[in-house]
C-alpha cells in the first residue's frame, strides 16, 4: 500500500457484537480494547469504542458497536445490523440457547444486508468454564462449516482467542474492502504509524456515535 507523506492508509470498519444476554459481548470487547477483565454483570444498551490496530501489516481502526442482548432491546439490532460491515455472533459454551440464538441473528444479518457472504466470526464464550458445557465443539463446526465462517472458543475472563476473534474479522473486512476496492475510496484515510498495541481507548456508553465522518485526511 502506497503512502502518503509518511503517513499509512488505514482503514475503518464499523464491527458489530450480537448475541444473546449474559454470554461476554461487554467482557470480550473491553478485553480486547482495555485489556480489562469486568466481573460484574451490567446488562449493556449499548456501547461503542474505537480502537485502532495492525492486522497484517495493515492500519485499521475499529470501531465496535457491542449491543445488548436482552430482549427489550431487539428493536435496535435492525440498525445496528444496516451499519455493521462485520459480525461477531457470540454465544455461551455454557448455555444451549444462546447457541441456537445464532440462527435467527445470521438470518436477520443476511436478510438486512442482502448479502451471504458478510463477514462473520462465530465465538464460543466462557470456554474457561469446561464443566457446564451444554454446546460440543462438533456441533458448533458443523454450523462454522455450513455458514462458512470461522469459529472460535473463547475466554474472556482467560483472555483466550479474544485478540483472535476480532483479528479474523478484520482480516475478513479486509479482504473484502480489498475486492470491492473501487467503490470503497472514501474508508481510506492516512494515519501516522504507531504502536499497534495502543488504542484510542474511547468508550461511550448508551449513545450511537455518528458515523458519517468517515474519510479524515491528514
Ligand atoms: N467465566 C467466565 N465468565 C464470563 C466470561 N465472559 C463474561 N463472563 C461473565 O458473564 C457475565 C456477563 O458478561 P457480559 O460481558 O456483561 O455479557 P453480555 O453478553 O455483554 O450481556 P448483555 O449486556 O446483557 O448483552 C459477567 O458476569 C461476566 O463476568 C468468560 O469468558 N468466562
Amino acid at each position: 500500500m502506497p503512502s502518503r507523506y509518511g503517513y499509512q492508509p488505514c482503514r475503518e470498519f464499523h464491527a458489530v457484537v450480537l448475541g444473546a444476554g449474559g454470554v461476554g459481548k461487554s467482557c470480550l470487547t473491553a478485553q480486547f480494547v482495555h485489556q480489562e477483565w469486568i466481573e460484574n454483570y451490567d446488562p449493556t444498551i449499548e456501547d461503542t469504542y474505537r480502537t485502532q490496530l495492525t492486522v497484517d501489516g495493515r492500519q485499521v481502526m475499529l470501531e465496535i458497536l457491542d449491543t445488548a442482548g436482552a430482549d427489550q432491546f431487539v428493536a435496535m439490532r435492525d440498525l445496528y445490523m444496516k451499519t455493521g460491515q462485520g459480525f461477531l455472533l457470540v454465544f455461551s459454551i455454557t448455555s444451549r440457547s444462546s447457541f441456537d440464538e445464532l440462527v435467527s441473528l445470521r438470518e436477520d444479518i443476511i436478510r438486512i444486508k442482502d448479502d451471504e457472504n458478510i463477514p462473520i466470526v462465530i465465538v464460543g464464550n466462557k470456554a474457561d468454564l469446561v464443566d457446564q458445557r451444554q454446546v460440543d465443539r462438533a456441533r458448533a463446526f458443523a454450523i462454522s462449516q455450513q455458514w462458512q465462517a470461522p469459529y472460535y472458543e473463547s475466554s474472556a475472563r482467560t483472555r483466550t482467542n479474544v485478540d483472535e476473534v476480532f483479528i479474523d474479522l478484520c482480516r475478513q473486512m479486509l479482504r473484502r474492502d480489498d475486492y470491492h476496492d473501487d467503490s470503497r475510496a472514501d474508508d481510506i484515510y492516512y494515519q501516522k504509524a504507531e504502536d499497534p498495541s495502543s488504542s484510542t481507548k474511547k468508550k461511550r456508553r448508551r449513545k450511537r456515535k455518528d458515523r458519517d465522518h468517515r474519510c479524515i485526511i491528514l
